[in-house]
């Protein structure tokens, strides 16, 4: 069933929570609200959920406005962080609520009960109370219960935020699972995790300031952000300021080669994994392109490469890619790569090291004030702090986005 909020506003007294909100889910879509604290995304939920009242707009449900109809009547399961599970009652009881409650039949209720309770993988636990539960197995039971009165529509508020990492990712399978178990349903997804967002929804609404920013489907807003806010709040881009020119696009001085200048956009966005490190004698070579430069001595001597401070020999043989071929040949693949990258001179200010990768922060030379985060893969040598470095910054890895708030 589809749900509809058309040009939604909510007030709390002189607070604006939901401003102006539009917003359309398709059945068997998920769409994911994504957005910092306070942005309005509980608040949407709660209007289609009918916990609050619209200051303005409507709420439709399969394109009939529910507006006005209690909760109870819209026949919509919700989960939301805190389990919000009755303590009192036994696991199935919980599970069973609203089908007593809609006055389903004895021997319904047992089979929906046990149905429910068999798909969150909390079969043998129906007799116990929620006190005895851990906050993973409470939030499976809160899923079950709402999925219970089989609603079209399945509404979740932060359901992994109370969760401990690894049981946050458990439970990211089990809702993708479930995503498979229930295709008719439409489900709407609030969230400030964006690995979250990105691992379930078919489509990412970004919220800021009570507003929706962008929405579109999760990997083309990562692939391409259309606003500032949504690449850094999707992924950490890195926003560096442009230049446009006859010539083209520039950063730092340095043209990006192939990238059209775009009317209103100012700011190359690149993923912190995107860009690659080199040692500056490398990529100075490299960067040259002139007659001689390109010759052995620069591309082709682990001497030249393997000592350089930032890991020799597999720094220098991926950036340089071609570069074992020799001759000629060297020549035209390096040129290819220089072709296809442009390189940032600068130097490292900061590195923290997050297992799989390390972040080094570098500054760029002619950039003032603007950092580069650079993801560095576990394994590679991570640039010691003050070292000179050049950023390869790969046109494929490059858009433009404009500036301002989104
Ligand atoms: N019942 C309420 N009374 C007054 N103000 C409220 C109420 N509920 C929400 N707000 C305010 O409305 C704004 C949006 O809140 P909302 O809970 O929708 O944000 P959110 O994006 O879900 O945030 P979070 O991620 O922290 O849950 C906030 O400024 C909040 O303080």
């Amino acid at each position: 069933m589809t749900v509809q909020l058309e040009d939604v506003t909510v007030h709390f007294g002189r607070t604006c929570a939901l401003e102006g909100f539009d917003l359309s889910v398709a059945a068997r879509e998920t769409v994911a609200l994504l957005g910092p604290s306070g942005s309005g995304k509980s608040t949407a939920l709660k209007a289609v959920a009918g916990f609050v009242r619209p200051t303005r707009g409507r709420i439709r449900l399969g394109g009939n406005d529910v507006t006005d109809l209690p909760p109870a009547r819209r026949g919509i399961g919700v989960v939301v962080q805190q389990y919000a599970l009755f303590p009192h009652l036994r696991v199935a009881d919980n599970v069973a609520f609203g089908l007593r409650a809609a006055r389903k039949p004895k021997a319904e209720v047992t089979r929906r009960v046990g149905e429910m309770l068999e798909m969150v993988g909390m079969a043998s636990y129906g007799r116990r109370f929620p006190r005895e539960l851990s906050g993973g197995q409470q939030q499976r039971v809160a899923i079950a219960r709402a999925l219970a009165i089989q609603p079209s529509v399945l509404l979740l508020d932060e359901p992994l935020a109370a969760l401990d990492a690894q049981l946050r990712a458990d439970m990211l399978g089990e809702l993708q699972k479930l995503r498979r178990e229930v295709p008719e349903i439409a489900i709407v997804y609030v969230t400030h995790d964006q690995s979250e967002a990105l691992a379930l929804a078919d489509r990412i609404a970004v919220m800021r300031d009570a507003r929706l920013v962008d929405i579109a489907p999760a990997a083309e807003l990562y692939a391409a952000p259309p606003s500032a806010f949504t690449a850094s709040f999707l992924g950490g881009a890195n926003l560096l300021p442009v230049a446009m020119d006859e010539g083209g696009v520039t950063v730092a001085g340095a043209v990006i080669p192939g990238l059209k200048p775009e009317e209103g956009k100012s700011l190359l966005c690149i993923r912190p994994h995107a860009i690659r490190l080199e040692p500056p004698a490398a990529a100075s070579a490299a960067a040259a392109g002139g007659e001689g430069v390109l010759g052995s001595e620069a591309l082709g001597g682990a001497g030249a490469l393997g000592g350089a401070e930032l890991g020799g020999a597999e720094l220098g043989s991926e950036a340089l890619g071609g570069a074992a071929m020799g001759g000629a040949g060297a020549r035209g693949a390096v040129e290819d790569a220089v072709e296809d990258a442009v390189r940032l001179v600068g130097r490292v200010v900061a590195a923290q090291w997050r297992g799989a990768s390390s972040q080094v922060t570098c500054l760029v030379d002619g950039l003032a004030e603007v950092s580069v985060r650079v993801d560095v893969p576990a394994g590679r040598r991570v640039p010691e702090f003050g070292a000179g470095v050049v950023m390869v910054l790969p046109v494929e890895a490059c858009s433009l986005v404009p500036a301002g708030v989104g």
